[in-house]
């Protein structure tokens, strides 16, 4: 299957445009009608500019309001199908693509369609052209591709053929099994979209909410699994209408395109053994099992502050990097890195965010193998200067210029600290009963919220929650969850469209996207709170309404109640499960710390959020917190 993109999916110029479709090693390109009607040049000087750069124009689109038209307006549309002939033939460009009317003045009957249809084919095939028809999932009378096969099949001209949209077929929920006896000749067209699963109107939902395969919640690998089954190897085009996508930046977005056709056909691959003409074998997604570091940036100032904090929460500083400015900080699994150099990666990007977290690394089965899967997927590989003897981590970037490192025991990466380390300060320790990273929770733009969802769940074996919505006090919050089956690592992608959210106030605080906060676990989250009070840790206090609301809805006892509220412990509940959440207050620049205890409890206790964010939003305003 030969890979496509229509203009329509992108921001920008119709020149921006086709230079980022070509730039993201796209080979066709649909021309949505307004991009050639809005850009000041010939057709002829487009299929120039498309022919320069490598590319295809594989449909000039939409041709609206078509078939079932009654006189005089069926004449009418004959002429106006002409005039797009005409424009094709300057574009270089043979198939016109037709969707279905949705028009009141049109008639219905499957017969009528399909002679118009036949003779449209009649007029193309006279030029040298074909037409191909695709059933909108709000047509008038053709909705369902069930029904527009069955035109094009009557139509039965050599010149006619059918468009199967992934979207318009999914949304409705139409059954796919028909789609594997329609002969692989006659589907001219194969547009891919996927969306989120939303409750409306077909037409809205297709026009603001689609997004790439992978990015939403359509059944997609089932549409292609009966595709497969045809034997169709022409184009699949990506046709997305997304209001993020057009306010987002063309390049990303159509690497991001070109990213989830890459994965969409490697595991058809995988489910069917072969593809036509065939694609090429990516590594396997990698199995993650945990976060081995996560690592700040800090200057000297910041590094104090810091490691005050992390004296604080229970940590203790477990070695010091034999030829760098860099010390590893320790608590039961969790490992922090705080890396105070003068120069390279981490210093630039404290310098640019001040204190924040430069770095997360994940345990998977295959480090190598992970960043040759990212490679293949167009993510960006990083490396530094690594000095004699030491270990040389392989990374890709990640969000906010921030880089994701990945740790093996397979090649022995697992060793670093050992070979890059120094251990310091083995004294006694009792720490604060921490044990592992719970979740990281990264806070970014609104527009790039659907790249990284994509990024981190084409590179890695999760799977994504759906989207939840946050109330702040300064506007709402969209919220997603990327885990692991057995939750070993845990991501949360925040981002929101209001200027006055805490996640969208950390963006400008700390000029960009980034690790907003880290959930750290403990397997008794009272005696972690007392440990960190006895330490002078400041907790994010809770109001005094919620306890008495809590104390109805949860049904809990008295003194378990009371315990809660002099701990200032959020609390949830589902069915027999619990969980517990605890947050310091922000550090600089909008981080902080949040303690869990799961008991078999899966969520993230979505409904404390508001409550946490008001407490937050109410510290921020009453007093600025302290400077690291
Ligand atoms: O929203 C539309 O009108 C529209 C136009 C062309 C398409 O291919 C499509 O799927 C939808
Ligand atoms: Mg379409």
């Amino acid at each position: 299957m030969r890979k496509a993109i229509a203009t329509v999916c992108l921001s920008g110029s119709l020149t921006e445009k086709i230079e980022a479709i070509a730039a993201a090693q796209f080979k066709g390109v649909e021309i949505f009608e307004n991009d050639l009607l809005s850009f000041n040049g010939t057709p002829a000087e487009v299929q120039r500019m498309i022919e320069g750069l490598g590319l295809q124009t594989i449909t000039l689109q939409p041709f609206r309001d078509f078939e079932g038209m009654p006189e005089p307006q069926r004449s009418k549309v004959f002429a106006r199908a002409e005039r797009k002939f005409d424009v094709m033939e300057e574009l270089g460009c043979d198939l016109l693509m037709v969707c279905s009317n949705v028009s009141p003045d049109s008639l219905g009957g499957i017969e009528r369609a399909a002679a118009d249809f036949h003779e449209l084919g009649e007029r193309a095939a006279k030029r040298g052209m074909r037409v191909a028809f695709e059933a909108l999932s709000w047509g008038r009378h053709i909705h369902d591709y069930r029904d527009a096969w069955e035109v094009v099949r009557r139509a039965n001209h050599p010149a006619v053929g059918l468009v199967l949209d992934s979207f318009h077929v999914l949304a409705r929920g139409t059954d796919l099994s028909a789609i594997r006896s329609i002969p692989s000749d006659k589907i001219f067209l194969v547009q891919m979209a996927d969306a989120p699963k939303l409750d409306m109107d077909y037409l809205s939902w297709s026009r603001h909410y689609r997004c790439f395969p992978g990015q939403g919640d359509l059944p997609v690998d089932a549409f292609m699994d009966a595709l497969h089954a045809t034997g169709f190897d022409g184009h699949l085009s990506l046709e997305i209408f997304n209001d993020r996508f057009r306010a987002g930046s063309a390049r990303s977005v159509a690497i991001d395109g070109q990213r989830s056709l890459i994965v969409m056909l490697d595991e058809l691959r995988r489910r069917k053994g072969d593809v036509s003409p065939a694609v090429e074998a990516l590594p396997p997604k990698a199995h993650c099992s945990g976060v081995e570091f996560v690592e700040f940036a800090v200057d000297e100032r910041g590094a104090a502050g810091l490691e005050r904090i992390l004296g604080g929460l229970g940590f203790r500083k477990a070695g010091i990097h034999r030829s760098k400015d860099v010390t590893r900080w320790r608590q039961g699994d969790i490992n922090i890195v705080v890396n105070a150099e003068k120069e390279g990666f981490a210093h630039s990007f404290n310098i640019t965010h001040g204190t924040a977290i430069c770095a997360l690394a994940l345990r998977v089965d295959d480090a190598p193998g992970t960043v040759e899967r990212a490679v293949t997927l167009l993510d960006q590989p990083f490396q530094q200067p690594v000095g004699p003897g030491e270990m040389n981590i392989p990374a890709v970037r990640g969000l906010g210029g921030s880089i994701l490192y990945f740790v093996d025991r397979k090649t022995g990466l697992d060793r670093h600290w050992d070979v890059d380390f120094e251990p310091a300060d083995t004294e006694d320790f009792t720490g604060a009963g921490l044990r592992s990273v719970d979740h990281v929770s990264q806070s970014m733009h609104y527009e790039e919220m659907l790249t990284w969802l994509l990024f981190y769940a084409s590179l890695l074996d999760v799977r994504k929650t759906p989207v939840q919505t946050v109330i702040d006090p300064g506007g709402v919050v969209q919220s997603q969850a990327i885990e692991t089956p057995d939750g070993s690592l845990r991501l949360i992608l925040n981002a929101s469209q209001s200027q006055r959210t805490l996640s969208s106030r950390f963006l400008s605080e700390l000029f960009g996207s980034g690790v907003q906060h880290i959930a750290l676990a403990t397997d008794d989250i009272f005696a972690t709170v007392e440990r960190l009070r006895a330490n002078g840790v400041d907790l994010l206090p809770i109001p005094e309404n919620y306890y008495d609301d809590l104390e109805v809805r949860a049904d809990l006892s008295a003194d378990d109640m009371e315990r809660l509220r002099a701990a200032s412990i959020l609390y949830d509940r589902e069915g027999a499960a619990e969980y517990f959440q605890v947050y310091t207050t922000t550090m600089g620049g909008g981080f902080f710390f949040e303690i869990v205890e799961r008991r078999s409890y899966k969520g993230y206790g979505a409904v404390n959020a508001p409550i946490r964010l008001a407490s937050q939003a109410r510290l921020a305003s009453d007093m600025l917190p302290p400077g690291l």
